[in-house]
């Protein structure tokens, strides 16, 4: 190691919950855009929508049957059943001529309009129909509730009552509450958009023939994908050799376009980890560029002009790991969504048994058994390793272990998969 090297090895570790709080200080919610209710599935809400008249915004009948007084009902004690006065037929939409005054009833379907007078609906299949003199009767037997297959004004949203809060991702049950209430378009928050740039002199294009020594760049299009999952817009720059000063270049134009950039690779001790030497002299502010974790532990982030620079590692399994313990949060804050990572408590599934000198997110999955949950890991826990990124649902949070942890054991795990906000 010579003296130039310097800023290559001497770095602070942070705790990863000091890194991503360090991250979140330098993310802001951003602006919205009008998008057609059919295209806003899936976009995060920018307003809280309320309702803006009661729904169901009539009373209506819950049933196909007759809208009838209850107190003409028989009550459970008399054996006459009540023979009433069919008034009209009350098809959906319809708006009743005639109030239902007593020993009246009026035939109703499902979703008509309740006549005035009536408080009860009586199903048809309780009923028999027949014609007195050229008049139609139905004849009920039994006694029904008051108010009994009757839906009120109201009764599920009172005006002003919430529909969804800010920052909500717009999913089918949105879709439908924003639809009955007349909203065409929505008001979605802007996706953020994220540049991509894999660096590595070893890396090929997805459609490039392989050749000695070199990759394809595999990071690009996870990430991407990953991205996409977030909710956030990729920006896919491609991949650059290990040439500090033209990556610098991209990196710079990509901060300046884009709401965060995003890098993979060059960030540890070697000859050509180049981000390491963009940040040792460039004017932006360096975050952190260690941390106390284990895959990525050298895992950086800077701030130039207030734009967020996440700078992963290459190996796969890290910057799977490093994207959602650190971009995922910065995402959700862009999106007005909570940025903390959801955890559940579950049971190890298969004992782990290496040792830890550093907390471990490990690529696992949820199994449900015995009314528990299970959490095992997809495989090895190497960070060079992209099988097991494949059926992850979950990373698996183990603290620094002396000896390894037995099956059975309870655990932490991080989910992976937050498409509904909280
Ligand atoms: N002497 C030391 N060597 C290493 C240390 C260390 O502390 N001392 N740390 C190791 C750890 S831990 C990690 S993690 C890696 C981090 O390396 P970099 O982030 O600098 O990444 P690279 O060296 O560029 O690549 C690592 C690995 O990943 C492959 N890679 C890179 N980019 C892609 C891509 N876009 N798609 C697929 N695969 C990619 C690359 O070929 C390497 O195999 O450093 C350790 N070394
Ligand atoms: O921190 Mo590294 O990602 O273990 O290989």
């Amino acid at each position: 190691m010579t003296s130039m090297d310097s800023h290559r090895f001497h770095r602070q570790a942070v705790s990863p919950d000091e890194a991503r709080s360090r991250i979140l200080q330098h993310v802001r919610p951003l602006g919205a855009e009008t998008v057609p209710l059919g295209e806003a599935l899936g976009r995060s809400s920018a307003e809280a929508a309320a309702a803006s008249h009661p729904f169901p915004p009539y009373r209506r009948s819950a049933m196909d049957g007759y809208a009838v007084r209850a107190m003409d009902l028989p009550d459970g004690a008399q054996h006459e059943p009540a023979v009433l006065e069919v008034l009209e037929s009350l098809p959906a939409g319809e708006v009743p001529k005639r109030v239902v005054g007593t020993g009246q009833a009026s035939r109703i379907m499902t979703g008509a309009m309740l006549p005035e007078g009536a408080d009860t609906v009586v199903m048809l299949e309780v009923t028999e129909t027949e014609r007195i003199n050229g008049r139609e009767y139905v004849r009920i037997r039994k006694p029904v509730a008051e108010g009994r297959n009757v839906a009120d004004i109201g009764g599920e949203f009172q005006p002003g009552d919430e529909l969804f809060p800010t920052g909500r991702v717009i999913g089918a049950g949105e879709v439908a509450l924003a639809a009955a209430f007349g909203h065409a378009n929505l008001q979605v928050i802007r996706r953020p958009r994220v540049a991509i740039l894999s660096t590595g002199s070893e890396l090929l294009s997805v459609d490039e023939p392989l050749r000695p020594g070199k990759i394809r760049n595999s990071n690009a299009v996870m990430l991407a994908a990953l991205l996409r999952e977030a909710g956030a817009e990729p920006v896919l720059l491609g991949h650059a050799a290990d040439d500090a000063d033209r990556a610098e270049r991209i990196i710079r134009g990509a901060l300046a376009e884009c709401d965060m950039t995003i890098t993979t690779g060059g960030i540890s001790v070697g000859d050509q980890d180049i981000l390491v030497d963009i940040l040792a002299r460039w004017e932006g502010t360096t975050l952190f560029n260690k941390v106390a974790m284990r895959p990525g532990s050298p895992t950086t982030a800077a701030v130039l002009n207030g734009k967020l620079l996440l700078a992963l590692s290459g190996n796969p399994g890290a910057s799977f790991v490093g994207f959602h313990l650190f971009a995922v949060p910065a995402i959700r804050t862009m999106l007005c969504a909570e940025p903390q990572p959801v955890t559940i408590e579950a049971r190890l599934a298969e004992p782990f048994t290496k040792v830890n000198a550093f907390p471990r997110f490990i690529r696992a999955r949820t199994e449900f058994r015995d009314a528990e949950i299970w959490v095992r890991p997809t495989g090895a826990d190497q960070s060079s390793l992209m099988k097991t990124i494949v059926d992850a649902d979950c990373l698996l949070v183990l603290p620094p272990l002396k000896q390894g942890i037995g099956e059975g054991e309870r655990v932490t795990a991080i989910l992976l998969k937050q498409g509904v906000s909280r």
